[in-house]
C-alpha cells in the first residue's frame, strides 16, 4: 500500500482500511545510543503487524513508545495510535489499547479469577459485569478448571494465557504483544498463535514483536525487519521472500563416484566434498526440476536424497544483514522448522530495499 494512502488521522482513504497505528520517523536514543532511528509504521485496523528483529533491535522500544510508556525524542514526526494523537492525548490511547508486555502483569499470590476481578477493578467495571467479563475471558482461554488455584502454580504458557486475558477485560480494540511466546514451549506456542488468530477474526489489530521467524511468517499481514533502529525492509512474508534468492535444490549422494559425476554433469557449483551433497540453484518451478533430473538421467546417475528448498523468512534475515545463507531450515515448503527460528544476536547491515 503507498504511503500517500495512508493519513495519521486513522480516517479510511480511497477504500483503505483505516489506520490504527500511525508513526513517522519515530526515533528514540538512550544517551548517546541511538535506538530507533526514525522509522515508519503504517499499521492497517483489524490486521497484525509483526516487529521482528534480534535482541536489541529496538522493538520492546518502540512498542513502550506507542503504548505510551515511554517518550518519543524530539524530531520525531506524528504518532497516533487508535485515531488519537500521543503527544496531544495520550489518555484518550490507552484507553483504545491493550499491552502484554515481556514481564507478565499477573501477580502470582493472588488466584486467575482474582487477577482478573482487579482488572475489572481497575477500568471500572460495575462487580457483576466485571464477573461477567472475567468469566467469560477465563472460559475463553481454557483457565476455568485453574481459575481458582493461585496463579504462582501455573505452567508458563498458562500464566501467559492469563496475562492476554487481563489485557482484554477492557476490551482494547489495538493490542500489543511483546514476544508473546518467548519461552513458550511449541504446544503453548500454537495455542497462542490461535489466541492471537481469534483476536483478529474479532476484528482486533495487533501489533506483535517477535524473534521468531516462523512466528512472523504464521501470524504477520505484514513484517518490519528491524536492524540498527531502522526498517531493512517491510512487506508480508510473500513480499520478503522474493527479495531474496533463496532457493535451491540440495542432491546427497552416499557413492563418492556418483558424487563425482554429478558435480560435473552439473557443472561443478555448489560442491560440498564431506557431505557428498552438491547445490543448484533453483526457484522450486517444475520446469526447472525437470531440467535438473534430466541432466542427472543423461550420465545415468540417482542422487541418494533430494531435496527442495524454497526462500524462507531465514534466507530474509541472513540477505538484509548480510550474515551469509540461511540454508538448510527450510527445506521442502521453506516455511520453517516447526519449533521456530531465532534470529541470531549479532549481526551487520547490508540495505535491501
Ligand atoms: N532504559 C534504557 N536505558 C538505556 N538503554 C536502554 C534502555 N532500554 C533499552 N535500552 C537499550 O536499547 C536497545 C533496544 O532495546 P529494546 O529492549 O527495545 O530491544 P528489543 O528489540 O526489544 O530486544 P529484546 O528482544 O532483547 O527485548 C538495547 O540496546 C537496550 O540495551
Amino acid at each position: 500500500m503507498p504511503s500517500s494512502a495512508m493519513p495519521a488521522t486513522g480516517r479510511p482513504v480511497d477504500g483503505h482500511a483505516p489506520l490504527a497505528i500511525s508513526a513517522t520517523r519515530l526515533r528514540k536514543s538512550y544517551g548517546d545510543k541511538l535506538v530507533l532511528d526514525g522509522i515508519d509504521l503504517h499499521i492497517p485496523a483489524g490486521s497484525v503487524f509483526a516487529l521482528l528483529g534480534p535482541n536489541g533491535a529496538g522493538k520492546t522500544t518502540a512498542v513502550k513508545i506507542l503504548s505510551t510508556l515511554i517518550a518519543a525524542d524530539p524530531g520525531s514526526g506524528a504518532l497516533h495510535v487508535g485515531g488519537h494523537d500521543l503527544a496531544v492525548d495520550p489518555q484518550a490511547v490507552r484507553a483504545a489499547i491493550g499491552v502484554t508486555g515481556q514481564f507478565s502483569a499477573v501477580d502470582n499470590l493472588i488466584t486467575g479469577e482474582e487477577n482478573m476481578l482487579l482488572m475489572a477493578d481497575l477500568h471500572h467495571l460495575p462487580r457483576r459485569e466485571g464477573r461477567r467479563v472475567a468469566a467469560e475471558l477465563l472460559e475463553r482461554f481454557d483457565l476455568v478448571e485453574a481459575a481458582s488455584k493461585p496463579a504462582s502454580t501455573y505452567s508458563g504458557g498458562m500464566k501467559r494465557r492469563l496475562d492476554i486475558a487481563m489485557t482484554l477485560v477492557g476490551n482494547p480494540r489495538i493490542i500489543f504483544l511483546d514476544e508473546p511466546t518467548t519461552g513458550l514451549d511449541p504446544r503453548s506456542r500454537h495455542n497462542m498463535w490461535a489466541i492471537i488468530r481469534g483476536l483478529v477474526a474479532d476484528g482486533v489489530t495487533v501489533l506483535l514483536t517477535t524473534q521468531y521467524l516462523e512466528e512472523a511468517d504464521e501470524l504477520a499481514d505484514r513484517i518490519a525487519v528491524l536492524s540498527d533502529g531502522r526498517i531493512a525492509a517491510e512487506g508480508s512474508a510473500e513480499e520478503l521472500k522474493r527479495i531474496v534468492p533463496g532457493g535451491h535444490i540440495r542432491l546427497r549422494f552416499t557413492d563418492p563416484a556418483a558424487y563425482r559425476h554429478a558435480a560435473l554433469a552439473l557443472g561443478e557449483f555448489g560442491r560440498h566434498d564431506e557431505s557428498l551433497s552438491l547445490q543448484a540453484p533453483c526457484d522450486g518451478s517444475q520446469r526447472e526440476l525437470r531440467s535438473l533430473l534430466d541432466q542427472l538421467d543423461a550420465v545415468g546417475i540417482e542422487a541418494d536424497e533430494l531435496t527442495v528448498h524454497t526462500p524462507d523468512l531465514d534466507d530474509v534475515f541472513f540477505a538484509l544483514t548480510g550474515t551469509g545463507t540461511g540454508t538448510g531450515t527450510g527445506t521442502g515448503s521453506g516455511t520453517g522448522t516447526g519449533t521456530g527460528t531465532r534470529l541470531p544476536d549479532q549481526q551487520t547491515k547490508e540495505t535491501v530495499r
